[in-house]
């Protein structure tokens, strides 16, 4: 799939480049043919015209039965010849194998995708289909065929909610075109198909009747009366398991499994919260900002007394700081031209199979890099041990991410939790820390935040955030919960090194007092909502 990476979006621009010479030939070579077709046909036209004023003259003129003879044999081939010859010129627009094309699954992941954006950032449905992003125009205004095809894509998906505004927008904007393929009965028998899904029954009956006023002929709209009439006289077997359906949604909305209400109250919490600051409307606890301070590290190696690292504290327990300018220009570059031909889309741990899948809450590509196959590599993983102090001896790979339209990464831990007892790719120990380099600047959106203690990170080119995901015991630290904001505009280059627990015991001497993992239950301080808004 192509939705899931910015660089696979800007290659889409080569297929379409493609489809529009394609075109442009098929209807240069349709004109002339036509053009031609209509200079044969003229002569007809003419010869006939004459020949109807005076019927009797022309029949008896033996020149005149001769052309008229030899038109409709000789010459009528060679127009059914000029007719046939269109097919000949007709492109196969879809069937390059030197460009990519998108495939339904990706209309899908984009339509989803401007949702996630929609419902994150706040965005207006009518200002988004006018090709406008927080009060600027970046795109040419969707057509009604746009906003339907977009509705289309969420109602499949069972996202009713979604779909219904796309769907009024087609609605309003069909007089605009005269290029819709569908009609206003079609999308009127959606809106109350959709209305029926989201419960409200009136108001899907009223909109079926209407249809039916309008076209009497719709397909299957007697039958929608029926079932939205059953529905309001409360008979609908549906009912029941739509409800049931729409539980299920709201269960199944997590990376994870939770085992209580009180997880499920909280998970919630973090929700609104994660929304918050992807908006970059929240700071943390006023406690936390007034100790956090700047300094620059030198202790660690005897290279950074020359070369100190500018570090910024971003929180306290759990420690979180960023270390600017510490991947350079010429490294990021070559990470991404290498990390190009390589990706592959990115995955999750699956708790029920305990498998890595691709899934909806991470959308993104990624790559891996061995510190064996390059020096740039294995530079930038000896700069995270004179950063960090740590040992990179059971460190993973680099990897490398770039996030697309919408791309994102919902709300996990980097450490395996109680949960996950049975993953077994960590061999060395769970990840004790995480080191988040920023390849990009991201125009709009794309933040890192930490739910649980209010701290949004956006991302600044050539930094990197570090921070510890476990408790001195080596339990799980519940509070580095984080995400990565859907990109709003632009694109989201990071590349990532988890560290893990072995190999550290030399550097940083644990604290065998166990610690609950739920350690959390001892409250952070509260983060604050900005107020100058
Ligand atoms: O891209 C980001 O901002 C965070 C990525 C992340 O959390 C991860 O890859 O584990
Ligand atoms: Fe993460």
């Amino acid at each position: 799939e192509v939705f899931t990476a910015q660089t696979d979006i800007e290659h889409l621009l080569e297929t379409q480049q493609r489809v529009i010479d394609d075109v442009n030939e098929y209807i240069a070579l349709e004109e002339k043919r036509l053009m031609t077709l209509k200079k044969r046909l003229n002569v007809y036209k003419e010869e006939h015209e004459k020949a109807m004023k005076d019927i009797p003259n022309f029949s008896g003129n033996p020149i005149n039965a001769f052309t008229l003879i030899k038109r409709l044999t000789t010459d009528l081939e060679l127009i059914q010849k000029d007719m046939d010859s269109g097919s000949a010129n007709i492109k196969n627009v879809t069937k390059h194998n030197d460009v990519k094309y998108p495939t339904p699954e990706d209309v899908i992941g984009a339509a989803v995708a401007l949702m996630r954006l929609k419902q994150v950032y706040k965005l207006d449905i009518k200002e988004l289909s006018e090709g406008i992003l927080n009060g600027v125009a970046y795109s040419t205004p969707l057509t009604a065929g746009d906003c339907y095809d977009l509705g289309l894509a969420l109602y499949f998906e069972g996202e009713n909610e979604n779909a219904l505004p796309w769907f009024e927008e087609a609605q309003r904007k069909y007089k605009d075109s005269e290029l819709n393929h569908f009609s206003e009965s079609d999308i009127m028998s959606l809106i109350g198909a959709t209305h029926y899904h989201l419960g409200d029954y009136n108001t899907a009956l009223k909109t079926a009747i209407n249809v039916l006023t309008m076209n009497p002929m719709h397909p299957n709209i007697a039958n929608d009366i029926q079932i939205y009439q059953k529905a309001i006289a409360g008979d609908d077997e549906n009912i029941e398991e739509s409800e049931v359906s729409k539980k299920n949604e709201i269960e199944n909305n997590s990376t994870e499994t939770r085992t209580s209400d009180a997880d499920y109250i909280e998970y919630l919490e973090d929700e609104k919260n994660y929304e918050i600051l992807c908006r970059g409307e929240m700071d943390v606890a006023p406690v936390i900002a007034k100790s956090l301070y700047c300094r620059y590290v030198t202790e660690n190696h005897p290279f950074l007394r020359l070369a100190p690292l500018k570090v910024e504290f971003k929180y306290l327990q759990p420690d979180i700081v960023i270390f600017h300018d510490v991947i350079y220009e010429a490294e990021i570059q070559f990470l991404q031209e290498a990390a190009k031909p390589r990706f592959s889309r990115a995955v999750i741990y699956d708790h029920e199979t305990g498998e890595m899948v691709p899934s909806k809450y991470r959308i993104s590509k990624a790559a891996w890099f061995d510190d064996e196959e390059s020096e740039i590599v294995s530079r930038i993983t000896q700069r995270i041990a004179d950063m960090t102090g740590l040992s990179m001896e059971t460190a993973e790979n680099l990897q490398v991410v770039n996030y697309g339209i919408g791309g994102h990464y919902a709300q996990h831990y980097d450490f395996t939790t109680k949960d996950d007892a049975d993953k077994d790719d960590f061999e060395n120990g769970n990840r004790i820390a995480t080191v988040l380099f920023y390849m990009s600047e991201v125009t709009q959106g794309g933040a890192t935040v930490f739910p649980k203690i209010g701290l949004s990170l956006f991302p600044i080119k050539g930094a990197a955030a570090f921070w510890l995901n476990l408790h001195p015991s080596g339990e799980g630290d519940l509070a580095t919960r984080h995400a990565a904001c859907p990109v709003l505009r632009g694109s989201k280059w990071v590349s990532n090194k988890w560290l893990h627990i072995h190999s550290q015991e030399f550097l940083r001497p644990c604290n065998l007092e166990y610690q609950e993992e739920g350690i959390l239950r001892k409250p952070v301080p509260k983060p604050v909502l900005k107020t100058s808004r």
